[in-house]
């Protein structure tokens, strides 16, 4: 199942910048394995924004929310999820 996600971080400002910065390399190793497992197929900077837009491809709506859960910089995001489906005239079989 394929979904768009939009992400943005708020960067906090009540915990040591080090502290970030270890969560943000906690992500990025976190975001890496899962585009390897070729389940964060995409990502976009949104331009001049600490955001993003991501596809995701993961085997059911469970499955998203425990992987969103799982980012390291969670409770540091606003996230919106929109679920797609096969255009009817899309060329690409990889669309599901
Ligand atoms: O940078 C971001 O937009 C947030 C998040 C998504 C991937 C990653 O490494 O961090």
């Amino acid at each position: 199942m394929l979904f768009q996600v939009h992400m943005h971080v708020n960067v906090p400002t009540h915990i040591p910048a080090a502290e970030f910065d270890e969560i943000k390399a906690r992500e990025k190793a976190y975001f890496q394995e899962l585009q390897k497992a070729g389940k964060w197929r995409h990502i976009w900077r949104h331009v001049g924004q600490y955001s993003n837009t991501s596809i995701f491809d993961v085997e059911s709506n469970a499955a998203l929310h425990d992987l969103l859960m799982g980012l390291p910089l969670y409770p540091f995001m606003d996230i919106e999820v929109i679920p797609l489906c096969r255009h009817p005239s899309s060329i690409h079989d990889d669309d599901r």
